[in-house]
């Protein structure tokens, strides 16, 4: 038995759509694979009663066939299932670290990016690789076709997650098909603030990069209160704040110091607007883990 731990992740950060991705150190998945002759799953965890235990329809089992590691495979999950927190990825990520040391595979983690992949494309119908390459790697990744970076930092953010519920298909779904030059260069430039503060530790910096004039706007009308939730955390401390994701969660970006107060005015904020929510105060962490073999 080979047990991995994978994080959940928050991705886009605004200005990085399908690019940008960092790894939290809470909540988590917790994978357990053995060899079988064919491939079965079992969900355990928050949210199981709506994840698939077909291998045709979990990303695990995606991840099961792209290795030839047929398994039976447990799933603890930690993250909940259409939370804008990379639930899927978390799944695949642990699962694809787990089948590569089970049957010496001998993948490197950045060889494992695209096997995991494969599982998201199960899910959401695109192979992006924007949580799982933090998920795997940890960490501030820029995922792009060709390469992945990796910046280590542990920049402080809360991560709000309200109780409603937004499929990452769903969010694909209502994406705009063009924009304007304009908003082009401004995204451009936000992207590389935000990296820059990745680089330096600047919490400032990032979350200057964080806005986001193209996807955001769209997407912001399937949170409830999510203008309000985004000015109230901005007001009492965030640095910069964004839809996590495809949502619904929302993640805020500060200074250690102000953690407690953000969490507790944007669950305030959401509870004005009806909707229960939690708050996770957590930093960008590490990436898979194994945990034994
Ligand atoms: N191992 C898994 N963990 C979580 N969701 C899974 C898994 N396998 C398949 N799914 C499906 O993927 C969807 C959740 O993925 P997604 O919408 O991307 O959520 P998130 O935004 O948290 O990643 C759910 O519909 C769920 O049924
Ligand atoms: N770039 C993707 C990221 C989806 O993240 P998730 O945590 O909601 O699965 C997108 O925005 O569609």
């Amino acid at each position: 038995m080979v047990t991995v731990r994978a994080p959940a992740t928050s991705a886009n950060l605004g200005s990085g759509f399908d690019v940008f991705g960092v790894a939290l150190n809470r909540p988590a998945d917790v994978v357990h694979v053995e060899k079988a002759d064919e491939t079965t799953i079992d969900v355990r965890g928050v949210g199981n009663q709506y994840i698939p235990e077909d291998p045709e329809k979990n990303t695990v089992g995606a991840v099961a066939r792209a290795l030839d590691a047929p398994a039976h495979i447990e799933i603890d999950k930690g993250v909940r299932p259409a939370s804008g927190l990379g639930s899927s990825a978390a799944s695949a990520a642990a699962a694809a670290v787990a089948l590569n040391e089970l049957y010496d595979r001998e993948r490197s983690n950045e060889g494992l990016v695209p096997i995991a992949a494969k599982g998201e494309a199960v899910v959401s119908g695109t192979a992006h690789t924007d949580n799982v390459a933090p998920a795997i790697l940890g960490g501030f990744t820029i995922a792009t076709d060709q390469e992945i970076t990796q910046i280590e930092t542990d920049i402080s953010v809360v991560v709000c997650l309200p109780e409603v519920v937004v499929s990452t298909r769903e969010a694909r779904g209502v994406l705009p098909e063009r924009t304007t030059i304009d908003k082009v260069v401004d995204t451009v430039g936000k992207a590389a603030t935000l990296t820059a503060g990745m680089g330096r530790g600047d919490p400032e910096l990032v979350g200057q990069g964080m806005h986001d004039t193209i996807i955001t706007p769209v997407r912001s009308d399937l949170i409830p209160g999510y203008e309000s939730v985004r000015e109230t955390a901005l007001e009492h401390g965030a640095t910069g704040v964004t839809i996590s994701g495809a949502g619904p969660a929302i993640i805020a970006v500060c200074h250690e110091q102000n953690q407690r107060a953000v969490a507790n005015v944007m669950i305030d904020s959401f509870a004005d607007h009806g909707v229960e929510s939690r708050a996770y105060q957590t930093e960008i962490g590490g990436g898979a883990q194994l945990c034994s073999h």
